[in-house]
């Protein structure tokens, strides 16, 4: 899967771009604040229906103008497929297929297989939960419908159980608590197995990248860690019901997973040193790319936003030896210094083509005679 070219108008700071990619490494080169990271998230849009960056869409949209459009064109073979996102702003989001409009976004998730390293990667190690459980959610709905709407059905139930925990008072109808933690349990038993299973399959590939990364000298891991492990989930509900209906809410659940990740058996988070951390990160991304390309059979685009910060030469170099396999297939990078970055791709045995990006403007670099 290839994007050959692309067209955006107003997209946050973009006031236009019309470009054609090669399929090898495309590189997006400018200072703090130019728009590379914008641009990368325009090609992120087409691939979820969303924005990396910010997810209200009305921000998006580029001061002082009222629409934007993203319309790229992808080659998979002989096959072509144009996708368009149009918003204008107080209207429904258009998103189209060879100009056929989209009955519902999540139809179009995994179409075009995608996995973005940014500097963002880091709030999964740092933040909460919920960062955790959205990088289990992202890359199981890319290939797997059913865990979207299964998601969805659970969230939908999970809402209606803390509403009634909320309106009653103290004092919740059992009769509706039984229907609700029925659902729960049966559609919390599915999304349990597929996180579970996910993670499995993904440790391997990602202890993989992070010894290839790091050089092997360290030890991490990663335990998913959800009620559902435990004691049966359903009754879990009943259990915990007084003291959901004291809070409004519901204690127990797959809404509570999470991932904890160690280094040497340590809490990665408090122990890890910044480097250390975007390289956890980034072997996770990139077992996420080894994962999809194995469940859909195409090879995701690959977009590196600001990749090398924080990394000492030793690991962006192999990060780089490892990118330029032919493993991976089209790549996006952003970085602030063409020098460095030319010099880190000098002797990849991938065609690099090289974009100047300046106050939202992108043009290719008349320079790209130095490409290999
Ligand atoms: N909706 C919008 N309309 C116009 N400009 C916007 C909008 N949203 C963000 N911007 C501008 O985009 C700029 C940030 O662009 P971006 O994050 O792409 O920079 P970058 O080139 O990746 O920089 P860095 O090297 O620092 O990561 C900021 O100046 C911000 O004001």
């Amino acid at each position: 899967m290839i994007l050959h070219k692309i067209f955006v108008i107003n997209y946050r700071n973009i006031a236009q771009a019309d470009l054609q990619f090669c399929p090898g490494i495309n590189c997006f080169v400018g200072d703090n604040g130019a728009g590379k990271t914008n641009f990368l998230d325009a090609i992120y849009y087409l691939s979820f229906c969303k924005s990396f960056i910010n997810v209200i869409d009305s921000q998006n949209v580029r001061h002082h103008s009222d629409f934007f459009v993203i319309q790229g064109q992808y080659l998979n073979g002989d096959s072509v497929d144009e996708i368009y996102c149009g918003l204008r702003q107080n209207q429904k989001k258009q998103f189209k297929r060879n100009k056929k409009e989209y009955p519902k976004l999540s139809d179009h998730i995994g179409l075009i297989p995608l996995v973005m390293i940014s500097p963002a990667d880091e709030m999964l190690i740092m933040e909460g939960s919920e960062w955790r459980r959205r990088f289990l959610d992202s890359v199981i709905s890319q290939y797997d419908k059913g865990y979207l709407d299964t998601l969805i059905r659970y969230s939908r139930v999970l809402a209606q159980r803390n509403q009634i925990l909320k309106d009653a008072d103290g004092n919740p109808p059992a009769d509706m608590l039984d229907v609700y933690d029925g659902q729960l349990a049966m559609w919390g038993a599915m999304i349990y197995e597929k996180r579970k299973a996910f993670i499995n399959e993904l440790l391997p590939v990602f202890n993989h990248h992070f010894s290839n990364i790091s050089g092997g000298a360290e030890v991490i891991d990663i335990h998913y860690r959800s009620h559902l492990s435990g004691e049966d989930f359903e009754l879990q509900l009943f259990a915990s019901r007084q003291r959901d209906a004291q809070s409004g809410y519901t204690h127990r659940g797959i809404h509570r997973d999470d991932l904890e990740f160690t280094l040497g058996g340590h809490p990665l988070k408090k122990e890890g040193s910044q480097g250390q951390k975007k390289t956890f990160a980034i072997a996770l991304r990139l077992a996420q790319f080894d994962f999809l390309t194995r469940h859909q059979g195409v090879k995701p685009l690959l977009l590196l936003d600001d990749i090398f910060d924080k990394l000492d030469s030793l690991r962006s170099k192999r990060l780089l030896e490892l990118v330029g396999e032919d493993h991976f297939s089209q790549i996006f990078v952003s970085h602030t210094n063409r020098d460095h970055l030319e010099a880190i791709l000098s002797g990849i045995g991938k065609e690099v083509l090289f974009f100047d990006v300046a106050n939202g403007e992108i043009k290719l670099d008349n320079q790209n005679h130095h490409a290999s």
